[in-house]
């Protein structure tokens, strides 16, 4: 393609790290590409990610993609809202990073090592309401601000530990400090947690062409799509208490040859007064080809079991 392509990115270190993957892999095809940094009133703001909304990170790239001062703009899949843009694409998502949560507590600790009233920091609703369903006796900090600054509380001796997606500390290099990756059967992960979500304007079809071609994984989107569309049947925001993971997996059909299908596993909170009271958990396989089906018939189960339908931050 003749014309450079502008990708608009967030200036956080995670944010370059991620669009700097995708730059990359555009320039490998011969593609001449330019970086054009957005500022999001997300990245200015103090307050709690759940009072702010989870579009504050997406809108001011969406806007700067609309008005036509970038070509291309990444996001983390988990931070976007559920609901669809009009007039945007949604051009690839690439291969999956490990979705998992992590855990970096002092002196090398695991979840279950630490002793009950040990802090633990996190600003994630879904995170604090899975961790008091463990019954750890763990009290929970809540914390908002970068990586960086997340992790700093632990080395600082602030808190005991802190919780951060396994994907975000791998894509800026300090994986190797997570003392525990959490097992998705104590911890499930953000729906798309660890993908990315590639975004073109609607009709620019070069682009669409070219993204869809050397950064799209059919496998990730599935496996997102399914999680995504449990979250949108929960009319839940990013931030509301809400973990899914869906994973391929090989099963036999009627005669016996290997498919590919796809299994999902779903946590939603049940609530009173606002307040979480439990977690309620489900899971369910299907055909490759039927994720969002997949997503909602969880999504339903996990409302017959009592989930509360989320009011949070739905934009
Ligand atoms: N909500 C913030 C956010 N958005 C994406 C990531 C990490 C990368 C990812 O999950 O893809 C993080 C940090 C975290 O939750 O630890």
């Amino acid at each position: 393609m003749s014309r450079v392509i502008r990708i608009g990115t967030r200036g956080s270190k995670l944010a370059l790290a991620q669009t700097g993957t995708i730059a990359d892999a555009l320039r490998a095809t011969g593609a001449e590409v330019e970086l054009v940094t957005v500022t999001t009133p997300g990245d200015k703001s103090s307050a709690p990610i759940p009072t702010i909304g989870v579009g504050v990170f997406t809108s001011a790239l969406r806007e700067a993609l609309l008005r036509e001062e970038v070509d291309v703009i990444v996001h983390s899949y988990k931070d976007l809202p559920t609901k669809p843009e009009p007039g945007i694409t949604l051009a690839a998502v690439p291969r999956r990073e490990d979705p998992r949560d992590a855990l970096i507590a002092r002196d090398g600790l695991t979840l279950g090592e630490l002793p009950p009233g040990s802090t633990v920091g996190t600003g994630s609703p879904r995170r604090t309401a899975q961790l008091r369903a463990l019954g750890l006796g763990l009290e929970i900090v809540p914390i908002r601000g970068n990586i960086d600054t997340r992790m700093r509380k632990v080395t600082d001796g602030e808190l005991d530990a802190v919780i951060l997606a396994r994907a975000g500390l791998a894509r800026i290099g300090r994986a190797e400090e997570i003392t525990e990756t959490l097992d998705p059967i104590q911890m499930l992960p953000a729906p798309a947690q660890g993908a990315l979500a590639v975004e073109c304007r609607t009709g620019d079809v070069d682009i669409e062409h070219l993204l869809g071609s050397t950064v799209d994984d059919e496998g990730t989107r599935a496996v997102a799509t399914a999680e995504r569309a449990l979250l949108a049947a929960l009319e839940a925001g990013c931030s509301a208490p809400v973990g899914a993971l869906a994973e391929i997996v090989e099963d036999l059909d009627a005669e016996g040859r290997v498919v590919e299908r796809i299994s999902l596993r779903g946590t939603a909170a049940v609530e009173e007064d606002g307040d979480t009271v439990d977690m309620v958990r489900a899971s369910a396989l299907a055909d490759k080809h039927e994720a969002e089906q997949l997503g909602r018939t969880l999504a339903a189960e996990l409302l017959d079991l009592g989930a509360g339908a989320l009011s949070g931050p739905a934009q």
